[in-house]
């Protein structure tokens, strides 16, 4: 047993987890009117309701409770204050630091990492001026049209979900394009919509070691010195967002385009370093500012707020009461938002990567459920797909719904259409459909007999499924910036109530490794025998059949 379930807390949560259980939530809503009021969270423009729970207050009170019995208000602490609570990476995780408006000084081994923040900050904006105005010219003397940027994992999925989700920010005559899989369709597709006059390459690598990112940047390299068949014009298009100098040095970019971040931002946490460089080109680097600006609201909401009135502490710990005491294995993230289509796969990254682990800061094996499986859609896609299973399923799948009050594109009756998908669903999850409604409702329509009651259990739901509904007023730069931190700090919450290190990310190694090993593998005619039989039988498949091409 460890110190978190034996504790009485974790027990009392167990026993009160049987009464709550045999509860509907239809019950708890009939019972108390006031129970929206009890049970939202306001904050800046962001409404989050939490009504739609499996709860009771007396829930609400023992999971604070679990939050203080684990000293999260400690922990919070121990983050901003730059303290190494990344310990097997013996780093500080301060992403935090990046958007720290008010500019305190934040001391990592003694020294305060604020000037160097703003001036890598400072560095963003002379450049992002230069490519959006016009002045940074390409090598034969034409502006920039089309950023490409090329990175993997947190090198990517923060910026892809940011310059898509503002879209409308965006610069209409600059594209940006992604490259990530080390698969060549994904750059060879990319290379055929840009022309290298007109292109910047912004290679983002925290490591500057990652293969794929590498491998894709060298090609990327070659097909730009096809053209220009000149070294020095490598300047004018390539720029390197990096912790890594001696590496991007030896890649061929220059120092002076090189944008710097520190071993203390994790890579899914690094979308506010110079990793963000791809957004503040598309979006400015006042709207890029503005992103900080929400987050760092978002982080003295998370800081200062009584845990009762904290956003993220209550997301977190809803989290727990499914993930540990319902026994949920997932949890779904449905932003009734098309430009919000890539914020579920941003966040798989950003939970499953922190909070995917099995031993606790200790080392020791751990004897609860730790990090769920992050996943979801944009809606009302969804329904159309998935939701099936979470109304009508065995699997009990808590849900947030992300929506705004006001669109950018309002068109026709297109957005109220969309808003009354988003409430009707949570209640829908809630409410369900019991098996006198379904009866009343064929008997209307002019069924009877056993012709009905053969239907009726197919189009019984069950409800009492759970949601969290989040309306914000509209997705600005400034409100993402907060949403993304509130996600942040909720898989911050729950990392320390699972006493698991959300900083590191071994889990991604040994895939790495092998996959290093069997490369020189594939080469040559030779039959290999060096693993298991399943490992040598597909590469010698694959051997035997490549010859044939
Ligand atoms: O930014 P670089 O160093 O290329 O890493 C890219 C990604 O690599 C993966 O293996 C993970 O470690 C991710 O956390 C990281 O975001």
């Amino acid at each position: 047993m460890s110190r978190l379930t034996e504790s009485e807390v974790w027990k009392a949560l167990q026993e009160h987890y049987r009464q709550i259980e045999p509860l509907h939530m239809r019950d708890l809503f009939a019972k108390d009117p006031g129970r929206f009021e009890k049970f939202h969270l306001q904050f800046n423009d962001i409404l989050v309701d939490y009504s739609k729970n499996r709860i009771t207050e007396e829930t609400m009170q023992l999971l604070y409770a679990l939050a203080r019995e684990v000293q999260l208000d400690r922990w919070i602490e121990r983050m901003f204050s730059g303290e190494k609570i990344n310990v097997t990476e013996n780093r500080a995780v301060l992403h935090v630091a990046l958007r720290n408006r008010a500019n305190r000084p934040i001391y990592v081994d003694g020294r305060d990492v604020m000037p160097e923040v703003n001036a890598v900050l400072a560095h963003m904006r002379e450049f992002t001026e230069a490519v959006r105005s016009g002045r940074w010219r390409g090598y034969t003397g034409k502006a920039i049209t089309d950023i490409v940027n090329i990175g993997i994992g947190g090198s990517d999925l923060g910026p892809v979900m940011v310059t898509e989700a503002l879209k409308p920010y965006g610069k209409p005559d600059l594209r940006v394009h992604f490259v990530s899989n080390v698969d060549g369709t994904h750059i060879v597709e990319t290379l055929k919509q840009v022309h290298p006059e007109t292109t910047l390459f912004s290679i983002a690598s925290k490591t500057f070691t990652t293969q794929e990112t590498l491998v894709n940047a060298h090609t990327a390299r070659d097909w730009f010195l096809r053209y220009a068949h000149d070294e020095a014009a490598v300047a004018k298009h390539f720029v390197a967002l990096s912790t890594n100098e001696k590496e991007v040095v030896k890649f061929g970019i220059d120092p002076k385009n090189m944008f710097v971040f520190w071993d203390w931002v994790g890579g899914r946490y690094s979308l506010w370093s110079a990793i963000g460089l791809s957004i503040a080109l598309y979006i400015g680097m006042d709207n890029f500012e503005e992103l900080l600006t929400g987050a760092f609201e978002m982080d003295e909401h998370f800081r200062h707020t009584p845990f009762e009135q904290n956003i993220p502490v209550t997301l977190g710990l809803l989290g727990i009461w499914y993930n540990n005491f319902f026994g949920a294995q997932t949890h779904a993230i449905l932003p009734y938002d098309q430009y919000m289509h890539r914020f579920p796969a941003y966040f798989q990254q950003g939970d499953m990567e922190s909070n995917g682990k099995r031993v606790d800061r200790d080392g020791h094996v751990v004897d609860y459920s730790t990090g769920p499986i992050i996943w979801g859609e944009p809606g009302t896609n969804g329904q159309h797909a998935f939701y099936q299973l979470i109304h009508q399923g065995t699997k009990l799948i808590p849900c947030d719904f992300i929506a705004p009050i006001e669109t950018h594109n309002p068109i026709g009756e297109h957005h109220k259409i969309l808003l009354s998908n988003f409430f009707a669903q949570t209640e829908a999850l809630m409410r369900g459909k019991t098996e006198e409604e379904v009866r009343k409702e064929l008997e209307a329509a002019g069924m009877s007999g056993e012709a009905l009651e053969k239907l009726v259990p197919h189009k019984v739901f069950p409800g009492n499924r759970p949601t969290n509904s989040i309306l914000v007023q509209k997705i600005t730069p400034r409100t993402l910036g907060s949403l993304i931190a509130m996600y942040e700090h909720k898989i911050f919450t729950q990392g320390v109530i699972w006493n698991i290190n959300s900083f590191d990310q071994w889990g991604v190694e040994l895939g790495k490794q092998l996959a290093k090993a069997i490369l020189p593998e594939l080469e040559g005619t030779q039959e290999v025998t060096g693993h298991d039989s399943s490992t040598n039988g597909l590469i010698n498949h694959y051997k035997r059949h490549r010859l044939r091409e």
